[in-house]
């Protein structure tokens, strides 16, 4: 069947007045990033749905990339029919024909927002119920859980018939909850973070640590290119690398070694918080669980936060790895992830972290340090770069070595 239109249904829109325009218009906007490459796409936003006109384009790909976008509670593919009910009728029992299997149950749905039109939605949810009863003799008609139900919408310029619909990603769309930033390592858990800020309609930006010569350019690459895998969701994402080497070799020339964790972390607190400011963003996310490793013990925690009143905000804080490991695999992060290239505290680790860091030592182990002169020397260092969708940096290194060899 020829598809000519997809019409998005918006999520959570429980937000009323100026918010609900602000959804509408951000989820827009997204959808349209997303969709740049169909030229021939014309979108209408409207009140409760957003169309999305095919004009010849093909609708699978499509539907393929609106199921990543926040923010749509479903869509459904349709085909634009005229006001002569008889072409109502046949698309109705063509649709049927396609989709409906012997037991299947129906139902006819109709909306108007064309109040003119000669039937009303009872006259057209009956006349074209007959008909489809009439084709598919014995059919179960099923008011509340139809297995196929045949929407039918009545507007101005045409009627609209569709019967597929898809679940979407749900969530808000992304830009609509502000700016933070997410603390991104190379890791399983800190994507996993991201991608549920972005649920929630963050405007993520990656702040990354990496200490050279002591992490390798393709430990820096790779996490790059999970940043390029999140870009699906919410369009282009910034990425800050910041140099951590001399703060790493300082604080491990001049601190008790079971305090070099969390001393670590403070500077790596401190820092994001930094250009978080910088950027405008409100918060910070982490890729943290209560209780995995010794940096994440909820007295390590409280010991790290001690440098900021930002709020820090850990998504994947209540979840076991297992769970933070069946979403990682859902969004695609995890193949990547395990793949294994040194991040900046594994190279650091000390053998035996303090789990239960004193903050009052905390504080009294750095006092020693330098810490305005380090803060400042790492964040002249600071690169920024953005992400597109479709950026690649690990296979691209991997076609680099290929051409030496
Ligand atoms: N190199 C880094 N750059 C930026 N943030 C980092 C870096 N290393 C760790 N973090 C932040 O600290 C959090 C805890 O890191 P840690 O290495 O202790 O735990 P993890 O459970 O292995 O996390 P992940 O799987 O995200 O690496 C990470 O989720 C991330 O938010």
């Amino acid at each position: 069947m020829e598809y000519t239109e997809i019409m998005v249904r918006y999520g959570e829109l429980s937000t009323k007045g100026k918010n609900r325009k602000s959804f509408i218009d951000r989820l827009h906007g997204n959808v349209a990033k997303v969709l740049k490459d169909y030229p021939n796409l014309v979108m209408r936003p409207h009140r409760d749905r957003l169309h999305i006109q095919l004009n010849g384009e093909d609708a699978q790909p499509i539907m393929e990339k609106l199921k990543n976008v926040f923010g749509i509670q479903t869509f459904s593919l349709s085909v634009k029919v005229s006001h002569d009910f008889e072409d109502v009728k046949a698309k109705a029992i063509e649709m049927m024909h396609e989709g409906w299997k012997p037991g299947m149950s129906f139902k006819v749905g109709t909306k108007r927002s064309d109040h003119s039109y000669h039937l009303d939605t009872n006259q057209i949810n009956l006349q074209l119920g007959d008909a489809i009863c009439d084709e598919f003799p014995g059919i179960d008609v099923e008011m509340k859980r139809p297995d196929i139900k045949i929407s039918v919408e009545v507007r101005q310029d045409g009627i609209y018939l569709s019967y597929l619909t898809v679940k979407g990603a749900g969530g808000l769309p992304v830009g609509t909850a502000g700016k933070a930033m997410l603390m991104l390592s190379g890791g399983i858990d800190s994507p996993v973070a991201g991608y549920l800020a972005m649920k929630r309609g963050v405007d993520i930006e990656m702040v990354h640590f990496f200490s050279p010569p002591y992490t390798s350019e393709q430990a820096l690459n790779k996490a790059k290119e999970l940043t390029s895998k999140l870009t699906v969701f919410g369009g282009n994402i910034k990425f800050i690398e910041v140099p951590f080497a001399e703060i790493q070799e300082t604080i491990k020339s001049s601190v008790p070694e079971g305090y070099l964790m969390t001393i670590q972390r403070r500077f790596m607190l401190r820092l994001t918080d930094m250009l978080r400011e910088q950027e405008n963003g409100l918060a910070i996310f982490n890729g943290e669980a209560v209780g995995q490793v010794a940096s994440q013990t909820l007295e390590s925690m409280a010991a790290i936060n001690d440098v900021t009143t930002t709020p820090i905000l850990r998504p994947v804080a209540t979840m076991d790895k297992t769970e933070i490991i069946k979403l990682a695999e859902d969004i695609d992060t995890f193949n990547l992830s395990i793949q294994p290239f040194e991040d900046c505290c594994t190279v650091f680790a000390p053998p035996s972290p303090k789990t239960r860091p004193n903050i009052e030592k905390t504080r009294k182990f750095e006092s020693s340090l330098d810490i305005d002169g380090l803060i400042e020397r790492s964040l002249a260092g600071v690169k920024i770069t953005t992400i597109e969708h479709g950026d690649h940096f690990m296979e691209q290194q991997q076609e680099d070595i290929s051409t030496l060899l």
